[in-house]
């Protein structure tokens, strides 16, 4: 790989260029999706979303997808959402074991896929949430070889490919029935994001059953083990720093939200659970003095820019107060979401349950970690999540 310095880009010998400094990172963002497109970057999970999703999707086809999708995500339809997340994230918390080391990543994994089903796809029936618990790892655990492997007819009849197909089939069908039922129920009947896209007009154009269908998987795949992985490092994190957890403990129970939401920020800043955000290029570019060829990609990398001392000074403390204030870090700077008209559709709603969840949890318990040093990252399927799945002890307050 050929780097210039660390505020400039780099060109790796796979033809993507890697930038971090924010002229850089706005050139990524600003760019025409014409011609800087991130679907096709995503290219590899097709099989885990449909050809028919948003982040596969690029040019008119996903603007279209976007606009469709974008008002169940409004700030009107998070209140919406609200109580059911809070009710949700209550429950889980209440089953944590106390006293004893255990893996953060486990409950989280589970809490924020119960919320996925209950909120996104309005699932209430017991057997269909048992069942989709089950079908939604089986199909996201899966290595980078079975799915390259599965854009291979040949490889489709031997088994890991098999049984991850009989999977897949079994999900789509599943949420063929649910959208069907939702149909059945009328407009109006529940408060979630299926109703909402069931709704969701433009000009008399909607989306079709196929395109729920896309559209939902994309939104379960794209959204739970983000969240998890995010909150999974804040506790990891919180348990390593009693003043900064009783400090938020305060923030929790005086319902000092923006403090709460700062947090969150200072832990995706310092953990951001994906590194870079890439555009492939149909047309030949040129950043930062470097000329990239139509094909090639750039990819503003996260990771750098979070820890650039002229945005953040001492990078390596986590400092909540940089969230708060008149000058809060620009969209260059920070981007744990990407940015652009491919900024994560689900930014909104995936801070909203993290700060419904720590609130809880720092409510109930005082965290302490089982050994000194914190976890490594490690790489886990899209992420970078603890390595030993952010183990910490939860002990019930007393006062
Ligand atoms: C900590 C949690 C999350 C992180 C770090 C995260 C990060 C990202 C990033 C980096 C992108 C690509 C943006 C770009 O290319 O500029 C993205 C796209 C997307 N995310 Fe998230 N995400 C999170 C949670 C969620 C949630 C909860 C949902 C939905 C419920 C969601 C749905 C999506 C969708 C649908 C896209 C594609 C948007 C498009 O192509 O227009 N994400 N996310």
């Amino acid at each position: 790989m050929r780097t210039r310095n660390r505020n400039g880009p780099g060109l790796s010998s796979r033809g993507t260029l890697i930038v971090n400094g924010p002229d850089h990172v706005k050139q990524v963002f600003a760019g025409s999706p014409d011609t800087w497109h991130a679907g096709e970057c995503y290219e590899i999970i097709t099989p885990l979303v449909s050809e028919l999703s948003m982040l596969v999707q690029d040019r008119q086809e996903h603007a279209r997808s976007r606009k469709l999708v974008t008002p169940a995500f409004t700030s009107a339809a998070l209140r919406s959402y609200e109580p059911m997340i809070g009710t949700l994230a209550e429950d889980e918390v209440r089953q944590w074991p106390t006293g004893r080391t255990f893996r953060v990543q486990d409950r989280m994994q589970r809490v924020t896929l119960e919320i996925i089903l209950r909120v996104v796809f309005g699932v209430t029936d017991p057997a269909r949430l048992t069942r989709l618990h089950a079908l939604v790892p089986a199909l996201t655990d899966v290595s980078p070889v079975v799915l390259m492997g599965l854009h291979r007819r040949s490889l489709r009849p031997l088994p890991p490919w098999r049984t991850w197909l009989a999977s897949r089939r079994e999900f789509v069908a599943v949420l063929r029935a649910q959208i069907a039922e939702h149909r059945q129920a009328g407009p109006g009947a529940r408060s979630d994001v299926l109703s909402r896209l069931l709704k969701a007009e433009v000009d008399g154009d909607r989306l079709s059953d196929d395109e729920l269908v896309g559209q939902l998987m994309t939104l379960v795949m794209a959204g739970y083990e983000t969240t998890a992985t995010a909150m999974t490092w804040l506790v990891h994190d919180l348990a390593r720093m009693p003043d900064v957890q009783d400090r938020a403990r305060r923030a929790a129970s005086e319902g000092d939200t923006a403090y709460l939401d700062a947090v969150v920020k200072e832990c995706m800043r310092i953990h951001p659970v994906l590194a870079l955000v890439s555009r492939g290029l149909s047309e030949e570019a040129e950043i930062g003095g470097v000329r990239v060829a139509a094909g090639e990609s750039v990819a503003a990398s996260v990771s750098l820019a979070h820890f650039n001392p002229a945005h953040f000074p001492e990078p390596d403390r986590f400092r909540p107060e940089r969230f708060l204030g008149d000058a809060p870090p620009p969209a260059t700077a920070w981007f744990p979401f990407g940015g652009g008209v491919r900024r994560c559709i689900g930014a909104a709603f995936s801070l909203l349950e993290s700060r419904l969840l720590l609130r809880r949890i720092l409510l109930t318990f005082e965290l302490t970690a089982p050994t000194a040093g914190p976890e490594r990252a490690k790489a886990r399927t899209v992420v970078t999540a603890p390595h030993r799945g952010g183990r910490v002890i939860a002990t019930p307050r007393t006062s």
